[in-house]
């Protein structure tokens, strides 16, 4: 007997039809004689519906209001999730983040989980309870709830199965696995059959939301391999796990995230100790800042932009215009209308000819690149916001992925 964890995501529970499938789909893994533990998240739209109902409110709610009001979405789904199993008979037991003993530090709208206390979860699974646990929710020391950042359902799911020791841990989606692109955006993308964790660790950091990055970065960490396929029917998904056994592509997929906005502080005097100040007082505020870009500007001066997710840009304009007198800068400027389009492929650090392809099939496309960023698995330009589409396919296009066969060969 083993224990299986198997998440569904929004989609996959958004009405009555689907709620009953992937309950079918928990009892038949419980049929078989395993542990079942079913992670939801909120159904359908209904976390952007909440988002939009605490604006009506107040434009500028605290973190700590906003976790209490967004857990709700999933703490409908676990009780319907719950209702349905009752009804097709089997033993069935809901519990929300708190109850299942997942303990997150306090950084409210974006908490990570620290610890995970099992008692209940194993004292309910060895009654032969399938239990159904609601995604995205915690609880920190103060016992106040807290949410795990958008998309983090997946991270509860690879968290319960890191804890529990699962056999099997399952993402279900309703696409059919990790595809070259968001198919959505490259119709005639391919489906991958397997990714190393660290490609995929990037793909959703840089946008790929079919899984939340902290998941990836857990299954890596507890060597946990996720196969993510789609609850709406058994076509075989793509399995994310160890790097070595994966064969390494050239590049295995494009990635696109608007959820960016550009800074650039200007006329910064050209003394050594100027970017640490900058990074300094954004890392004070916990704000993540990606690529960075030094320019030399006019009169001795350098300008320094960088970019950070749109949800930061006001905290980040507001700090630095704050300190401008102590940086010694002249200007502040921002764009919101941008978008980082990235490629990730493991094969890609030993082709010198990969970062001038990808610039190739954009200035083929007529796009301007406005930054640059490189590492060994990725490079990603920021472009306007409203080329992004168009780049993805380009890019798609020049390196043919759409040619790769299921096999991800
Ligand atoms: N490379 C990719 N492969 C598959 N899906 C992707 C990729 N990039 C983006 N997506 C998008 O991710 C979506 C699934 O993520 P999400 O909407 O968060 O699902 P869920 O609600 O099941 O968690 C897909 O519908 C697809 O549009
Ligand atoms: N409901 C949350 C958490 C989540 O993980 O959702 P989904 O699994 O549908 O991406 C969100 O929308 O961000």
């Amino acid at each position: 007997m083993g224990i299986v964890v198997q998440k569904y995501g929004g989609t996959s529970v958004a009405d009555k039809e689907r709620i009953f499938r992937a309950a079918k789909r928990a009892i038949s893994e419980y049929e078989k004689g395993n542990k079942v533990v079913v992670v939801v998240s909120a159904q359908g739209d209904t976390t952007d519906e909440l988002i939009e109902k605490a604006k009506e409110i107040n434009e500028n709610p605290s973190k700590r209001e906003m976790d209490v009001l967004l857990s709700t979405g999933e703490q409908i789904s676990i009780a319907l999730m719950a209702m349905a199993i009752e009804k097709l008979g089997y033993p069935v037991i809901s519990l929300t983040g708190w109850q299942a003993g997942i303990k997150t530090d306090s950084h409210y709208s974006n908490a990570r989980i620290i610890e995970i206390d099992t008692e209940r979860l194993q004292r309910e699974l060895d009654k032969r309870n399938i239990v159904v646990v609601a995604g995205f929710q915690g609880i920190n020391k103060y016992d106040d709830i807290t949410t795990l950042g958008r998309g983090g359902s997946d991270t509860t799911a690879v968290a319960l199965a890191a804890a529990l020791k699962a056999d099997k841990c399952e993402i279900y989606t309703d696409v059919d696995g990790v595809y070259t692109a968001d198919p959505r955006i490259v119709p005639n993308a391919s489906k991958l059959k397997e990714i190393s964790y660290d490609e995929m660790l990037e793909l959703a950091t840089l946008g790929a939301k079919v899984l939340h990055n902290r998941s990836v970065e857990l299954a890596k960490k507890y060597n946990i391999p996720l196969v993510v396929r789609s609850s709406f029917n058994d076509n075989e998904g793509t399995i994310v796990k160890e790097v070595n056994s994966v064969e390494k592509l050239l590049v295995s997929g494009v990635a696109c995230d608007k959820d960016i906005a550009r800074v650039a502080v200007i006329g910064v005097e050209n003394i050594p100790g100027k970017a640490f100040q900058i990074f300094s007082l954004l890392a004070k505020e916990n704000i993540n800042v990606d690529i960075i870009l030094q320019s030399i500007g006019r009169e001795k001066t350098k300008d320094i932009s960088f970019t950070v997710s749109k949800s930061n840009l006001k905290q980040t304009l507001d700090v630095l215009t704050k300190n401008l007198h102590i940086i010694g800068a002249k200007d502040i400027t921002y764009a919101d209308n941008v978008a980082k389009v990235s490629i990730v492929g493991a094969g890609m650090v030993n082709n010198p000819g990969v970062a001038a392809m990808m610039f190739e099939a954009l200035y083929d496309a007529g796009i301007n690149i406005e930054m640059i960023s490189t590492s060994e698995i990725k490079i990603s330009v920021l472009i306007d916001e409203k080329d992004a589409e168009k780049a993805v396919r380009a890019i798609h296009d020049k390196f043919k992925l759409h040619l790769l066969n299921s096999n991800g060969k």
